[in-house]
């Protein structure tokens, strides 16, 4: 048996070898063909990184290939058209990729296929090791590529507002650039002053040769929102304040037009007003503009000065989402705390005009930050029209920030065109419940945002209207009166060089109150949206605090220096009699002593109010920091 088996098994044995040496062949000539399909790779990824190296592009090979893959498949722009009748319309810009990014070895992660925008944004899979881009593609009125200049999208956007009013029906029209800081807002609106400049005179040129005379006259204000301040722009940034009168009219008070008889007029107003703006370095851009800047152009009747229309040209602060502020001191994150709420009231007051005649009256929110205070008659008035500029960067480190903007400027219009994930079905319906959630609590952060600033709004009550008061709207037009070279005011009334500023907030907060609220903050544990609108309001308190204090410290050197003075009579005179009363004497500088006492005690009650706030505001945005605000 033992025999037979080992005969069978010699039998077998050569079969058996010839087969494990055919397997193991088989798996080096696979394994060789693997090797040299990576080789190959490898060669092919040089190549195209040299090739990308050659066109300025220095960035991942992969995502880069990834995204010229997607790029070949993608469909091709369709032809701007003119869209004068839209009320509102919102279209995004995608600037070229800077030098700066390149040697940061970013990539080019935007692909504009008008009216569509698709962000690639690069991923790894789970292995940590493949990469992959995920594509999500919106769809706007119009959009804009790096290629097409900034006259071309003036044509598209700016226009229509233009037209709108020189129609001379009083229309209110506004312009605003939104978007990540660095992204192209000023470029963009900056040669958009220009194009309005030369339009502007042309048409009003051309009626003046039809009709044998214009009656329009032209002229600029430009003011700036910055923190909780309004500053003119035109006028060494003199401090401004928004008031309501008995019409339910906003005025900013004090604000200078100049009149612009020609474009070269208006452009030095508006080369002025830019140089005027209050910016900052940040990360992304060396000037970072961190006001909202407002430039208005008013066209009025030369005759009675009625207002003919208004265009309103908007550079909004850059954006920054809440978890940039957290590195930021306090200065950089109270800006940023009002940057995040005047854009989000913003939002709203758009889409209310959105919804304005397709369903019934919508209130608009526009009390809710100063910013849509001062824009009160673009909201509401009958005849409005709006465009709203959301600019983007190319670059793959931005990806976030641009779906931010784009996610907004979606979200500003009422009846959205809508944003088209090329990822599942279901991805849409979670976004879209998300978008509902959001806007369900946006609206709610803005009804209480409201309600807290009907409550202790600081305006004064509306004054009785009694002939001319402000250089707005309602103020019949004066004629010129000359200034240097042919620029001349609109109006005479010069605000007063410092105003002081009456503080009617609540008294400052104790450091119990701030104990309080960050034990109420630890043990809460939860991330409320009340907190957001407790920090906006906090910040704006800071605000207004800020410059009670500034001027309290200031009538205290005074009354200080005062008390000095008369101190030093008192010895004066007690060192140059030889006859005088002690008891005199002691009862004055004893006088003297508690009136200092008083400056100092009265100084420091505010001082520790003041540091209680800004303990408050620090608690709040930690625990409010990492919430994208808008
Ligand atoms: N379309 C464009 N074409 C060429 N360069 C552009 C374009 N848009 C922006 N840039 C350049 O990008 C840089 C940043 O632009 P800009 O200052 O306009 O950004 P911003 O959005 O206004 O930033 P911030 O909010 O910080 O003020 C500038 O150097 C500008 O010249």
């Amino acid at each position: 048996m033992n025999r037979r088996l080992s005969v069978n098994n010699d039998q077998n044995r050569p079969q058996g070898i010839d087969k494990t040496r055919q397997a193991v062949e088989q798996l080096e000539a696979e394994r060789e063909a693997r090797r040299r399909a990576m080789q190959n790779r490898k060669k092919a990824r040089e190549v195209a990184a040299q090739k990308n190296l050659e066109k300025g592009n220095p960035g991942d090979v992969d995502f880069i290939g990834h995204v010229e893959s997607w790029r070949l498949t993608s469909p091709s722009p369709s032809p701007h058209s003119l869209s004068s009748a839209l009320k509102i319309c919102i279209c995004v810009r995608k600037r070229p990729i800077s030098s700066k990014e390149i040697k940061k070895k970013d990539h080019d992660s935007i692909t504009v296929t008008n009216p569509l925008v698709t962000v690639h944004s690069a991923k790894l899979k789970v292995d940590g090791i493949t990469k992959y881009i995920e594509n999500n593609s919106f769809k706007f009125d119009h959009s804009f590529s790096e290629f097409e200049d900034t006259h071309e999208l003036y044509k598209y956007t700016t226009w229509p507002l233009v037209e709108f009013i020189l129609e001379g029906k009083g229309g209110r029209a506004t312009a605003f650039a939104y978007g990540q800081t660095g992204s192209g807002k000023t470029y963009t609106m900056s040669g958009i002053q220009k194009m309005v400049a030369t339009d502007i005179f042309t048409k009003l040129g051309e009626e003046e040769g039809r009709c044998k005379g214009s009656d329009t006259v032209v002229t600029v204000s430009f003011f700036e929102l910055y923190g909780g301040r309004c500053q003119d722009l035109l006028n060494e940034r003199c401090r401004l304040k928004i008031l309501e009168d008995g019409k339910g009219e906003v005025v900013v008070q004090g604000l200078e037009e100049y009149q612009a008889s020609n474009p070269s007029d208006f452009l030095t107003l508006v080369d002025a007003g830019n140089r005027n703006r209050t910016t900052h370095a940040t990360e992304a851009n060396d000037t970072s503009s961190r006001s909202h800047a407002i430039c208005q152009i008013l066209l009025r009747s030369s005759e009675t000065g009625r207002l003919k229309g208004k265009l309103s040209l908007v550079d909004l602060a850059g954006s920054e989402r809440g978890s940039d502020t957290k590195s930021h001191n306090r200065q950089r994150r109270t800006e940023s705390s009002e940057i995040n709420k005047s854009l989000l009231a913003l939002k709203e007051c758009i889409r209310a005009l959105d919804s304005n005649g397709t369903a019934g009256k919508a209130h608009v929110p526009y009390r809710a930050s100063k910013l849509t205070l001062v824009l009160k008659d673009c909201f509401t008035s009958a005849l409005a029209k709006t465009t709203m500029i959301a600019t983007v960067s190319p670059s793959s480190s931005s990806c976030d920030h641009t779906l931010n903007t784009l996610r907004y400027a979606d979200r500003v219009k009422e009846k959205k065109v809508g944003e088209i994930s090329s990822a599942a079905r279901r991805e849409l319906e979670i976004e879209d419940k998300a978008r509902k959630e959001r806007s369900r609590l946006e609206k709610r952060e803005i009804r209480q945002q409201f309600n807290q600033d009907v409550e202790d709004d600081d305006l004064p009550p509306p004054p009785k209207p009694k002939g001319r008061k402000s250089s707005q709207s309602k103020v019949p037009y004066s004629p010129p009166r000359p200034q240097s070279g042919s620029l001349s005011r609109a109006s005479s009334k010069s605000p007063p060089r410092k105003e002081r500023i009456e503080s009617k907030s609540s008294a400052p907060s104790s450091s119990s109150d701030v104990d309080l609220l960050h034990s109420s903050l630890q043990s809460s544990g939860s991330l409320a949206l009340s907190d957001v609108a407790l920090l906006h309001k906090t910040v704006d308190r800071i605000f207004e605090e800020e410059e009670t204090l500034l001027n309290l410290h200031m009538s205290t050197i005074q009354e200080s220096a005062e008390l000095l003075t008369l101190e030093g009579k008192l010895l004066q005179e007690v060192q140059g009699k030889e006859d005088y009363s002690i008891d005199d004497y002691a009862k004055k500088l004893e006088d003297i002593i508690e009136r200092k006492l008083g400056l100092i005690e009265r100084l420091s009650e505010r001082l520790k109010g003041f540091r209680g706030m800004l303990k408050e505001e620090e608690i709040l945005s930690q625990k409010v920091g990492s919430m994208p605000s808008y």
